[in-house]
């Protein structure tokens, strides 16, 4: 999947923060070297002319084999390596969805409970976009309510977390 932008345009990856249960999916890259055994948003870059909710569904159905349906997006533009940026959407998997699994680009996969969030090591370039996703994990799941920030005026729905 090549593909060039004109000029000097940024290139968006889209990255999923999928979440079934209270917990959020994170993914073990398997290439390249320089980012093997680390962890990331499962997703991948918007085509050209694809809106990135439609890049994110086929992304997560490439990689992982699963049928997702994204929620909203999660405030904020996270720089990759030039010309990458990364924006995240909240999603979530479609009823009869398979589970996923680590089709290509990722070598495991682990469902991490708001307590278990900081217990991969992500990306350092992913980190600030987990930050961000933590404030608005299920206060719920791990009875830290009173210690989170969750925006409901942000304009992104949590339904299903
Ligand atoms: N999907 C994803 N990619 C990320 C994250 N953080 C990060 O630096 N990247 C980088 C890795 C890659 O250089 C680029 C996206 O590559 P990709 O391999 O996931 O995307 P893709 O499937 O469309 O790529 P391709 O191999 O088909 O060309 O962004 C993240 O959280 N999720």
């Amino acid at each position: 999947m090549t593909r060039t932008t004109s000029g000097r345009d940024p290139i968006v990856v889209v990255g999923a923060a999928l979440l079934d249960g209270g917990r959020l999916l994170a993914a073990r890259r398997s290439a390249p070297a320089d980012l093997a055994g680390r962890w990331e948003l499962p997703g991948g870059k918007v085509e050209p002319g694809e809106r990135p909710e439609d890049a994110l569904v086929r992304e997560l159905c490439e990689e992982l084999g699963i049928d997702a349906e994204p929620v909203g997006r999660v405030p904020g533009e996270y720089p990759l390596r030039t010309p990458y940026v990364l924006h995240v959407w909240t999603a979530r998997l479609r009823p009869g969805s398979p589970s996923p699994r680590p089709l290509q680009d990722h070598d495991d996969l682990r469902w991490l409970t708001p307590a278990e969030l900081w217990d991969v090591p992500w990306l350092d370039q992913d980190v600030p976009a987990v930050r961000e996703i933590e404030k608005t994990f299920p206060a719920e799941a791990d009875g830290r309510a009173a210690s989170r920030s969750a925006d409901p005026g942000g304009g992104w729905a949590q339904p299903g977390w």
